[in-house]
């Protein structure tokens, strides 16, 4: 399942992330890849594990864990401290994979990754390019979202980055392993609890609502590991 989440920062949030990120904290993005994705790799990154990367990415973090949509949709049980990139001048990430194993650079704890997420830190009209264009059986999907939104994508999908031709495009990505791995069950349990939801603010709590929500727990019992 792919599913833009608007407003996960507010504009101020926004701004503050982007005036800490000065010129010279800015490494080459290939520090962070396996052999196959450096070779299509041009872009800039924070450097890893720093107090600075560190300090930003809870920003991110705290604000996806408290959003309800990323929580229905991801099922976080750990996320990986996010990374912040930036490419200008004709940078790009051509077509790659995610690989499926991290770890943190302070050596934390691994993870599979299961979701993966890219948050705008930059709005459309300040970049040329730089859709984020993500392959699944219905074909590929670009996107290219207002600062402060995510697109949350599974990470078993092949993407790139198109080549930024003007301006910069800067954004935060990070990986979560879900408690559900397996992305189609994930998109029918968000589908179930979106629904309750809906039939919940139109008639209220009634026996049917009860039984439906049972049935949303009673699967995530089934297919969830903590
Ligand atoms: O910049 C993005 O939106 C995604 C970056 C990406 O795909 C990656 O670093 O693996
Ligand atoms: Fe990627």
């Amino acid at each position: 399942m792919m599913l833009h989440i608007p407003g996960v920062l507010t504009p101020d949030q926004v701004r503050q992330l982007r005036s800490r990120m000065t010129p010279e904290a800015w490494i080459d993005g290939r520090a962070s890849v396996g052999t196959q994705g450096a070779q299509v790799k041009r872009n800039r990154q924070l450097a890893e594990g720093t107090p600075l990367a560190q300090e930003l990415g809870s920003v991110i973090v705290r604000a996806l864990t408290a959003n309800p949509l990323f929580f229905a949709a991801a099922l976080p049980l750990r996320i990986l401290p996010p990374y912040f990139n930036s490419y200008a001048g004709g940078e790009h990430y051509g077509l790659h994979i995610d690989g499926a194993i991290r770890t943190p650079a302070n050596g934390g704890q691994t993870l599979r990754a299961d979701v993966s997420t890219t948050v705008f830190l930059s709005d459309p009209e300040e970049y040329e390019g730089g859709e984020l264009v993500v392959m699944d059986a219905y074909g590929a999907h670009e996107v290219k979202l207002p600062a402060g939104d995510a697109i949350v994508y599974p990470s078993s999908s092949v993407h790139r980055v198109n080549p930024v031709t003007a301006g910069e495009r800067v954004a935060s990505f990070l990986w979560t392993q879900s408690m559900v791995r397996d992305d189609g069950q994930r998109t029918m349990l968000f589908d179930l609890d979106q629904n309750i939801q809906k039939l919940r603010a139109q008639v209220g709590d009634n026996e049917a609502t009860v039984g439906l929500t049972g049935h949303y727990h009673n699967l995530l019992r089934m297919w969830a590991e903590t």
